[in-house]
């Protein structure tokens, strides 16, 4: 009989397996990639250089990197099945819901959809990190009826991912921003999206059916969900001195409070610390200090009521929503960042495969039989 205790919700604190892809650390708050603390990689590396890192355990050399600077830059175009598919999906489907369509296309249409080879697998993910912005790009612009911007094999996979969005590429600091972003959301150990791609990929099943199930798990505000929460909270609250009022209102109604709190840190995220320093940058930019008022205010009033420390969505929000992005936008965002370590993980998963298959304890009816 299994005691209750034993019984792990939501597998707390259960370790499931190895992973040589990041180490998530509480007791110091650090977060390394490959060994790499990612605050050094944000402030040193591109996001290209940190996809490249987790998917092959090191940084490329200089020829290693321009080599697949082209590699990605030769696959941003989306195949016009691609679009017309994203055309009949009605604006009332959330982005989250056009991408994770649009990537389940982009496999459908790959002949080799089950090649999982080491190589077949790393072409298929830069593929993917190739052509995500893209997807992304043009549901922001279909959703403002402008027209599709074409990808820019000049630019750097952040600024051509800004400049297909908005038509034209935004300053440096904009630009240094959106990559650092990219860079911390990239991987982040057995989270619940990641664990998701990895329970697909041992049934053996295919890259693309692990990566859909993924966005479908990073959908929900207690995941990656929250960065769009958070900015809807802001324009709930709508200014700093009704910050106060508006979370004791939430608290006593036992809201979850969107953008605090974090299954393994609990003393505060590694990556909020570097993502605000970016949110200061963009605050200056854009000359918005009622916004970072606002920021502090909520802030200030978690602490001294709950005293749980926010999470990487909390900075996030409102720095994707200075750049320009629709609120709805905020998720996919971050899809376009985390394919990396999902398919760092699926390749990880394929390597040394086991069945994920947990046990339940049955707690339902006792025996019975059908009445004849
Ligand atoms: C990039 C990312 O995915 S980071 C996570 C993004 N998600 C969010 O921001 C959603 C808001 N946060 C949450 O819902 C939670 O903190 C989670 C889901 C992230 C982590 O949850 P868990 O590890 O299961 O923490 P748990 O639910 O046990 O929380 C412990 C206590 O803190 C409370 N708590 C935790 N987070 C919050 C929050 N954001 N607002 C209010 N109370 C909270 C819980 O209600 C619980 O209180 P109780 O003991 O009185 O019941
Ligand atoms: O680790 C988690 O549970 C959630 C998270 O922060 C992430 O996926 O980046």
């Amino acid at each position: 009989m299994t005691e209750p205790s034993d019984i792990k919700k939501g597998l707390a604190g259960v370790v499931v397996d190895y992973t040589a892809i990041s180490k998530v650390n509480p007791e110091t708050n650090s977060l390394l990639y490959r060994g790499y603390p990612v605050q050094e990689l944000a402030a040193s590396c591109s996001f290209e250089q940190v996809a490249y890192l987790l998917w092959n355990g090191e940084l490329p050399s200089a020829p290693e990197l321009e080599a697949f600077e082209q590699l990605e830059r030769s696959q941003r175009a989306l195949d016009p099945a691609v679009t017309r598919v994203i055309d009949e999906l009605p604006l009332t489907a959330h982005p989250m819901d056009v991408v994770r369509t649009a990537v389940s296309v982009v496999g459908a249409l790959d002949p080799e959809w089950e090649d999982a080879s080491a190589a077949g697998t790393l072409a298929k993910s830069v593929a993917l990190l190739a052509k995500i912005p893209a997807i992304v790009s043009y549901d922001q612009r279909r959703r403002r009826g402008q027209d599709v911007v074409e990808p820019d094999a000049s630019l750097g996979y952040s600024a051509n991912f800004l400049r297909m969005t908005f038509g034209e590429v935004p300053s440096d600091v904009v630009v240094k921003a959106f990559d650092v972003s990219m860079i911390l959301y990239a991987e982040h150990s057995f989270n619940a999206s990641t664990f998701t791609a990895r329970v697909v990929t041992s049934t053996l099943s295919d890259l693309y059916s692990a990566v859909v199930a993924g966005i479908g798990a990073l959908k929900g505000p207690l995941h990656g969900g929250a960065n769009e929460a958070v900015m809807h909270i802001f324009d709930e609250i709508g200014s700093a001195d009704a910050a106060e009022g508006w979370l004791e209102d939430a608290l006593a109604n036992k809201k979850k409070i969107m953008g605090f709190g974090h299954r393994v840190y609990k003393n505060g995220d590694s990556r909020v610390p570097t993502m605000k320093a970016s949110l200061d940058t963009l605050i200056e930019e854009y000359d918005r200090p009622d916004l970072l008022a606002l920021y502090d205010a909520l802030n200030e009033a978690m602490q001294s009521r709950k005293a749980i420390q926010p999470n990487l969505d909390y900075p996030s929000g409102p720095a994707y929503h200075l750049m320009g992005f629709d609120t709805e936008l905020f998720t996919p965002l971050f899809v376009a960042s985390r394919i990396t370590g999902w398919t760092a993980h699926i390749r990880e998963q394929l390597a040394s495969n086991a069945l994920i298959r947990p046990l339940s304890e049955y707690n339902g009816p006792d025996e019975r039989h059908v009445q004849a």
